[in-house]
């Protein structure tokens, strides 16, 4: 990267664009006048280094933000069985990792919720517990990834198609989580899950109880959330996971999803927090104009 040179013709001063070297190098810290008056925070770093009167603490913070500027965003799919846990997992990590979150189930029952033809079609399929056609998904699923430059992808891809066409698009994940549970429990969670359509909040009868009565008077169970469907969701997950597995082998964490929220999270959040030492960064900037 270019530097502010010490030449007596130097008129311009390449890394924060000020039109001469003493004007640049006498522009005093201030972090809301710095992050404007340079092209980028890197630029900025180099000309307070330079002048040398920028405290060892300013120099460290913007340091830091210099390197998250530069980070690559943390790309993670998230996958599992029905009601193996990932709404769950997903709200945890974008809590913490300020990801963006894209759920195949959730982009489909907005489609179903918009009254399109594309819904209408979906919703045949998912009361089958079958998978909606590529045709309906795999250019949601794109369109929705090309706005963000990190993310979160929940339920997909869910088929050797969907992870070709993934990889063709050039989505390449940096994690694969895959959650594990036992099928009875499984089924018990699906047939207990209930939702509150007013706040979003995910529920069940007997492990997860709301807190009022009138939260418990307003939940909704969803329509494929029974157990003769679910037993048809999860022979569809077990056709494909092998075959989604395969293509994401050196980058899958499989994770035991037979406990408290909490200790599926300290696992999950051991393999984000590798990757952000390796040089990931934990949030993800919209790419949407
Ligand atoms: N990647 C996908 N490809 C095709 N259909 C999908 C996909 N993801 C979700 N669906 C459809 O939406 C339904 C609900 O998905 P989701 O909300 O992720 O719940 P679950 O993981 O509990 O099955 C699935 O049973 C399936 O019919």
């Amino acid at each position: 990267m270019a530097s502010c040179v010490n030449s007596p013709a130097m008129t311009l001063c390449p890394p924060c664009v000020s039109p001469s070297k003493s004007l640049c190098c006498s522009i005093s810290f201030n972090k809301s006048v710095s992050r404007s008056s340079f092209s980028s925070t890197r630029n900025a770093l180099l000309c307070l280094r330079r002048k040398q009167t920028a405290t060892s603490f300013q120099i460290t913070a913007l340091a830091a933000e210099a390197a998250a500027e530069e980070a690559e965003p943390l790309r993670i799919i998230i996958s599992g069985a029905p009601a193996s846990g990932k709404g769950t997992q997903c709200e945890l990590i974008t809590q913490k990792y300020g990801l963006v979150q894209i759920s195949a189930g959730g982009l489909l029952r907005a489609e179903i919720d918009s009254g399109s033809e594309n819904g209408r079609l979906a919703k045949e399929f998912m009361e089958k517990g079958e998978l909606a056609p590529d045709e309906i998904l795999v250019t949601m699923v794109k369109e929705a990834l090309s706005k963000q430059n990190g993310w979160l992808l929940d339920g997909y891809p869910r088929s050797l198609s969907q992870a070709t066409s993934l990889k063709r698009f050039g989505f390449e994940p940096d994690l694969f989580i895959l959650l594990e549970v036992p099928e009875d429990i499984l089924i018990d969670r699906v047939i207990g899950r209930r939702l509150d359509p007013v706040t979003g909040k995910i529920y069940h009868l007997k492990y997860s109880l709301p807190e009022t009565e009138e939260i418990a008077a307003r939940l909704t169970q969803r329509f494929d959330d029974t157990k003769e469907k679910v037993k048809l969701r999860l022979k569809t997950h077990n056709r494909n996971v092998r075959d989604v597995l395969s293509m994401y082998r050196d980058i899958t964490v499989t994770i035991k999803g037979n406990c408290s929220k909490e200790e599926v999270f300290g696992q999950i959040d051991m393999a984000l927090t590798k990757l952000v030492k390796q040089g990931k960064t934990s949030t993800s900037r919209s790419l949407a104009g």
